[in-house]
């Protein structure tokens, strides 16, 4: 037999800023000691599981952005899961920016550190023409090594990064400061000093 109960209502209005902020941060766990010790590990996992919350906080990021951008990177991992969703939201498409070795074609890549350790990013060489208006995406702004190292692959690939979006930005590891100049958007700010 079919079901012809109605689906749970869906918000479709992004809530306000002040709304979204106490969403998001309701919606986060702290982890300390992970990866390492004195790292307290800002875990999205919760917020993904609540449909209510993860869709505002897309819906956010992608109004904010709409018809000013031609695709969205994100950056692996968790920077796929909000990238993409934003993407989507508009439209457009996604360019997945990985860790070394993972990428199947002919790649370009840019070696960084952040707030645990280093790491190697990769994009495919034929990922852009030319001159596409990029958004990069990401769950965190902490030391801003990935975000910048993203920005350095994708311009010294021939995309213009018009913006970079994260949920969370960690204040008091100046991220924004590697990011002179540019559109930088996180939706909620913890431990500013
Ligand atoms: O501003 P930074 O100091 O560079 O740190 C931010 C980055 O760190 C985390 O990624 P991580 O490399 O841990 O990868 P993951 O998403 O695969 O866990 C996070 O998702 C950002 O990409
Ligand atoms: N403290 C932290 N929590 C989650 N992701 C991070 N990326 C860099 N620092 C992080």
């Amino acid at each position: 037999m079919t079901d012809t109960t109605p689906a749970a209502s869906v918000t479709r209005e992004a809530p306000d800023t002040q709304a979204l902020v106490d969403l998001v941060t309701s919606r986060l766990r702290d982890i300390p000691d992970f990866p390492e010790p004195g790292v307290v590990f800002k875990d999205v996992t919760p917020l993904l599981a609540d449909g209510e919350a993860f869709s505002a906080v897309v819906r956010d990021m992608a109004e904010r952005r709409r018809g000013t951008v031609d695709l969205v990177a994100g950056i692996e991992a968790r920077g796929f899961i909000f990238g993409a969703a934003v993407a989507h939201e508009l439209g457009i498409g996604f360019v997945p920016v990985r860790k070394a070795g993972k990428l199947p074609g002919r790649t370009r890549g840019v070696s960084y550190d952040l707030e645990y350790g280093s790491a190697t990013i990769e994009i495919h060489e034929d990922s852009f023409v030319g001159g596409e208006r990029v958004l990069v995406v990401d769950d965190v702004l902490a030391t801003g090594g990935t975000a910048a190292a993203t920005c350095e692959l994708l311009e010294g690939s021939n995309a213009t990064v018009v913006a970079f979006e994260a949920l969370i930005e960690l204040a008091f590891l100046h991220g924004r400061d590697r990011l002179p100049g540019r559109d930088v958007h996180t939706t909620i700010v913890v431990g500013g000093d």
